[in-house]
């Protein structure tokens, strides 16, 4: 592709260099640049590309994009813009020959809720035939096959290739996870979304974002880049401000709801602890809907899908077929052993508000105790302690007994973590226990459980490893729970 091509509509300053030259692709990490590839440098969070802009040359790069001002002595071009991020954005988009115009693009952002909702929507989706690519924390689904992404929502550079890659095998729809984090990076600049979704707003990733505002705002800029729906939590506090703020805004504004008043909402919600039943409530009448994940978070997750496919044009009896015939989502409320009235569950619960709907979902139908595993993965400074003594305060109020672990320490000392958690725990006077080794922690909580007792294992979900200092070691709960209860059984019989 000719480098003039490549930086349409790119803001810049030329430092050096002819414009009129072919380049061969992107890179924003110097390991993988190809020969005469363009090489963009970012300053990250623990390095800064710019200190590898020599190795980039060295691997062949005819074209560097900085942000800082650096002399070159190369035979290159060098191009200097603002925002080095924003400006992959752009060139990745234009590499790809803007895919998200050709896509339907549907985002999701909140704090929790944004799994769920792509899978539930797909569902619907693969119900009447709409070809339907996924982008979210569980991985990349294209043609139905997934692949694991390195973050929920992906670099722009590698966006823009999925993208691309879902055009290349027909795919009409993309339904995808926006994180706040990818708002505020600009992996998402020049997307072009059909649809926005809101779920609920509460405290996470405060490391990035200095505060609630802060965070709210960097979700709100999704609703800034939709052309035909903005879809809002109308029972959340934060959503209520979000309807507000979009308003005006071209794009029509559809809510969803139970308590207040939406234009997309439940009624006679029916709770059981393997499904929830209720009537959906739409300007096009009502239907009765049946969804197999129980508990209330389900019920908000299934309308704010369900909305979507109603803006898409889907009829009622569609979708009530659609939200059936999803029978489960890896880690999210997965009961990953049953016996009789004895259930093992694992789940993703990874904030204070999540863990606490979990446990209250569990809560009517435990006949006998609700024994919780968890841990609160790294996260640094006065957040990640404030998240730890949220959480630990949640699991004594809400468990019976709490076996409290690791999650993903990474390098921070997982024996500080849980000390954290279980002194909020103690100020509850919550029962306890604290195994800093996660099987471990599992394997407890099957050995004191009794027949009518329920155990959650919550915080790492669909995840198939566990980070601890730099090393990240293989960990698949349903595997380890399977593993623990045929061990124990064979013990009993011989
Ligand atoms: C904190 C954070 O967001 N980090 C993201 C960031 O990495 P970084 O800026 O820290 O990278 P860095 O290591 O400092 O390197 C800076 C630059 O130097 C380059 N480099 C580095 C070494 C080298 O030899 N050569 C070279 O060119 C790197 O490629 C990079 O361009 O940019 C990378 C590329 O986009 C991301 O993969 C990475 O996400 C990391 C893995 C991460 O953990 N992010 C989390 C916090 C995150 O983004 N989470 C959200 C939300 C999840 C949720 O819903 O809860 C997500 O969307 O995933
Ligand atoms: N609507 C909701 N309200 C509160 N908690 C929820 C809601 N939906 C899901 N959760 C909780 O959050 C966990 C993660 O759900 P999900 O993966 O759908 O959210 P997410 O927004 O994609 O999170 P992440 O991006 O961090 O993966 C679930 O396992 C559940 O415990």
């Amino acid at each position: 592709m000719l480098l003039t091509t490549l930086i349409k509509d790119l803001e810049f300053v030329k430092l050096k260099g002819d414009l009129s030259i072919d380049v061969s692709g992107i890179a924003y990490d110097s390991r993988e640049v190809a020969n005469n590839g363009v090489f963009v440098a970012m300053p990250g969070f623990k390095m800064d590309g710019h200190d590898f802009i020599q190795q980039a040359i060295d691997m062949g790069a005819n074209t560097i994009i900085i942000e800082k001002d650096l002399y070159i002595e190369d035979n290159i071009t060098v191009l200097k813009v603002t925002d080095s991020r924003k400006a992959l954005a752009r060139i990745a988009s234009n590499f790809y020959n803007k895919p998200t115009e050709k896509l339907n693009m549907v985002g999701i952002t909140g704090t929790n809720g944004k799994t769920s909702i792509t899978y539930f929507i797909k569902s619907i989706f693969d119900h009447v035939n709409k070809s339907t690519g996924l982008i979210g924390t569980i991985g990349t689904m294209i043609d139905n096959k997934i692949m694991q992404n390195k973050n929920t929502t992906p670099e722009s550079l590698n966006l823009q290739a999925i993208f691309n890659n879902m055009l290349k095998v027909n795919t009409e729809n993309c339904i995808m996870e926006v994180s706040s984090h990818s708002l505020s990076l600009n992996r998402v600049a020049y997307c072009e979304f059909n649809t926005g979704i809101f779920t609920n707003l509460t405290p996470d990733h405060l490391e990035l974002h200095k505060n609630m505002e802060e965070y709210f705002n960097a979700k709100a800029e999704l609703f800034e880049m939709t052309r035909d729906y903005n879809i809002i939590n109308a029972d959340d506090e934060y959503g209520r401000r979000l309807i507000e703020r979009v308003k005006n805004y071209d794009a029509k504004l559809v809510t969803y709801g139970i308590e207040n008043e939406a234009d997309i909402y439940a009624t006679d919600i029916f709770y059981s602890v393997e499904f929830t039943k209720y009537t959906l409530n739409t300007p096009k009448g009502s239907i009765e809907i049946t969804v197999n994940i129980p508990g209330i978070i389900y019920v908000y997750n299934s309308l704010a899908a369900i909305a979507c496919a109603y803006c898409n044009g889907i009829d009622l009896n569609d979708i009530q077929k659609g939200i059936k015939e999803l029978k489960s989502i890896k880690g999210r409320f997965e009961v990953v052993y049953t016996d009789q009235d004895y259930k093992i569950i694992v789940d993703f619960a990874h904030t204070e508000d999540g863990l606490e709907k979990t446990l209250t979902t569990i809560k009517p139908f435990a006949k006998g105790r609700i024994i919780l595993v968890f841990g609160v993965y790294a996260a640094p400074g006065e957040k990640g302690r404030g998240k730890r003594r949220a959480m630990g305060k949640v699991a004594a109020k809400y468990s019976d007994f709490a076996v409290v672990t690791s999650d993903n320490p990474k390098e921070q000392d997982p024996n500080l973590i849980i000390q954290e958690i279980v002194e909020a725990i103690k100020e509850e006077n919550g029962k306890h226990i604290a195994i800093v080794d996660r099987k471990e922690a599992i394997k407890y909580a099957i050995g004191i459980s009794n027949k009518d007792d329920i155990i959650l294992i919550a915080g790492k979900g669909h995840e198939t490893s566990q980070v601890i200092g730099k090393e990240e070691i293989p960990f698949n709960e349903t595997e380890i729970v399977t593993e623990i209860i045929k061990t124990s059984r064979e013990m009993k019989i011989s």
